[in-house]
This record gives structure tokens, C-alpha cells and sequence, in this order.
């Protein structure tokens, strides 16, 4: 991909997050902005393990979201390394979204986000994002909308329907009012630089929660072990092998994933190898492993070991 060199005077280019409690909306909105699957959504709380950047490009600005874990109270190891990934991203971008779903009363998780964000003191402005508006009747958006702009001192605030695609435009070019004038900062029509083996690793990962129970999504995490040509690879038969382990904390995760006889890591595997080859453009061989690697979520060699060092 070629950086575009004709881009107007008064081009802008920069970074924006979402922050939010969990479930609010960021990721189906990111999505929703950059026009392609790129973050993982899921109709279960916190499953946005990695910070994933969708990029909005226009012929004014282009516009890179990096989608945050949603902000909340540590309650283990993994928990607190989140907040400080998101306490460093939050200083490093030019814009904030802070998305309030209109079908909920704002309540002490939305407080404790204000009061984290007020820490910023105003450096980086903050747009509040009411989403789900068409959860609601129209008369009640309006109290949303008034409920919202007393809980801080926004730049903006916007009601947004990510699903409906109700003001995703505007909600684009409010962020996007915010960022410098810059010439482009990633290349023409990347949507996202993160390498492919985090996004498969995604993939599998949306796959294996589907219908799964609550304490799973926090108890799972998936990595791609090796990608590699199939022997005997030619255009007529362009395989790739994918391996991938699935880590579990414990044994009765592992029958839980694994399902009766198999069927359910058959399902996981079909269905996220569809989501694969589209993003390899090749068939592939996808070969999952689940293991259980005991309460890694609180053991620092073990969250390296997954990629969640995030020190380093
Ligand atoms: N009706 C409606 N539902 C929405 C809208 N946006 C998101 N949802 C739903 O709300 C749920 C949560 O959405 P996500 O985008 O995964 O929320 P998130 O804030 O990224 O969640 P975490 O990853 O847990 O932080 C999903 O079931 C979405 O389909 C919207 O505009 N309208």
C-alpha cells in the first residue's frame, strides 16, 4: 500500500480511543467506523483483550482507533496491567470517546471511568458517545443526552447508533475535529497494522465464546503457535497449516471447549476458519490445541508466555 502524497491543506491525522464500561458499544462502533470486522464483538463483557487500531480513512483526515479493554476495577493481575495499558494510552492520543449506552442509567462504573479521565485534566479532550440510540424512543434520548453532559466536562456529546449506522459519520468527524493537522500517518486503505497472527488468534477466540458461560471469556486466552506453508503448496492448492492453542485455567474449561466428542472444537474451527482465510486469502489447515495452563491470569511468566506482557 502507497502513502497518498496528494492529500488537501489542513489534512489531520491521529489517534482516538474508546473508553467505556464494558459492553457499551466501542468495538461494534469501531467497526462500525472503519466500514470492516476489525475488533472482536461480543454480546459478553471485556472480551476486547488486545488493543486493536481500525483506521477511518477520508479524504480530509484519517482517523486511527485503537480500541481499549474496557476501564474497570482490577480484580487480578491481568486486571490491573489492563488499566495501565489503558492509563498510557489514554495519554498518548488526540482524542478520547467515552461511549455511554442510551438504554442504561448512568451508574458508579461510568462515574469511575469521569473520575479516571478527569486525572487528565483536561489535556486530552473527551467526547461523550451515547450508543445504542435505538434501544431507546426518541424522547428519551434527549434525557440521555442531558443526563450524560452533566457526568463531565465534554468536548462533544453525540448520540450514536452503530447498528442502525445513525451518526457514525458525525460521530467520525467530531473525533476527527480534534486531531492535528498531520500528514498521513499509515499508508492508503490499511484498516488495521496488527500482525495476522493476533487477528487469527482473535478469530478463534470470538469463536470459541460463542455460547459459552460467563466465567470463561475471562479464563480464555488463544495463540498462534506457527503458520506455515502446506508441503506441496502451489497455486492450484495454496494450503496453509495454522496452528493454535487455546489456554484454559482449568481441566473443566478444557471438557467445556472441547464439547462432547469434540463437536464443539469442530465448530470452533469451521467457523473461524472461514474469518481466516478471507484475512490469509488462502485455504488453510487449521489444527486447534486446547491445554490447560493453570491460573495463568495471575502468574507474570505465564501472561508473557500469552503476549499480555505489556511492560515490555
Ligand atoms: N441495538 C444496538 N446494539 C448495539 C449497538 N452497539 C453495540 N451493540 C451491542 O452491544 C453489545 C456489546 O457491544 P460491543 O461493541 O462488543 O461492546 P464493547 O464496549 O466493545 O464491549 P467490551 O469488549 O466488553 O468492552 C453487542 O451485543 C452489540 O451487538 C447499537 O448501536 N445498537
Amino acid at each position: 500500500m502507497e502513502f497518498r502524497t496528494d492529500y488537501p491543506e489542513g489534512y489531520r491525522a491521529g489517534f482516538a480511543c474508546f473508553v467505556g464500561r464494558p459492553n457499551t458499544g466501542k468495538s461494534t462502533l469501531t467497526n462500525a467506523l472503519v466500514g470492516e470486522k476489525v475488533a472482536i464483538t461480543s454480546a459478553k463483557p471485556q472480551t476486547t483483550r488486545h488493543t486493536i487500531r481500525g483506521i477511518v480513512h477520508k479524504d480530509d483526515h484519517q482517523l486511527i482507533l485503537i480500541d481499549t479493554p474496557g476501564l474497570h476495577k482490577p480484580r487480578t493481575l491481568l486486571g490491573s496491567r489492563l488499566n495501565d495499558l489503558v492509563a498510557s494510552t489514554l495519554g498518548e492520543v488526540d482524542v478520547i470517546g467515552f461511549c455511554l449506552p442510551a438504554d442504561e442509567p448512568i451508574g458508579p462504573g461510568d462515574r469511575y471511568i469521569a473520575s479516571q479521565l478527569s486525572l487528565l485534566d483536561g489535556r486530552t479532550p473527551i467526547v461523550a458517545l451515547v450508543t445504542k440510540v435505538d434501544r431507546v424512543p426518541k424522547d428519551k434520548v434527549a434525557e440521555a443526552l442531558m443526563a450524560v453532559g452533566e457526568l463531565a466536562d465534554f468536548a462533544d456529546v453525540v448520540p450514536v447508533s452503530a447498528v442502525e449506522d445513525f451518526q457514525v459519520d458525525t460521530v467520525d468527524s467530531v473525533l476527527a475535529a480534534h486531531l492535528p493537522k498531520s500528514p498521513p500517518l499509515y499508508p492508503d486503505g490499511d484498516l488495521t497494522d496488527e500482525p495476522e497472527e493476533k487477528m487469527i488468534a482473535e478469530l478463534v477466540r470470538e469463536a470459541a465464546l460463542e455460547g459459552v458461560r460467563d466465567e470463561l471469556p475471562h479464563s480464555l486466552a488463544v495463540q498462534v503457535e506457527e503458520m506455515y506453508p502446506r508441503e506441496g503448496r502451489s497455486e492450484d492448492n495454496p494450503l496453509w497449516n495454522v496452528h493454535v492453542n487455546l489456554y484454559v485455567e482449568r481441566p473443566s474449561q478444557k471438557a467445556i471447549i472441547i464439547g462432547k466428542g469434540g463437536s464443539r472444537l469442530k465448530a470452533i474451527g469451521s467457523e473461524s476458519r472461514q474469518g481466516i482465510e478471507r484475512l490469509l486469502g488462502t485455504k488453510v489447515y487449521l489444527d486447534l490445541h486446547v491445554k490447560v495452563a493453570k491460573d495463568w491470569q495471575r502468574d507474570p511468566k505465564q501472561l508473557g508466555r500469552l503476549g499480555f506482557d505489556f511492560n515490555n
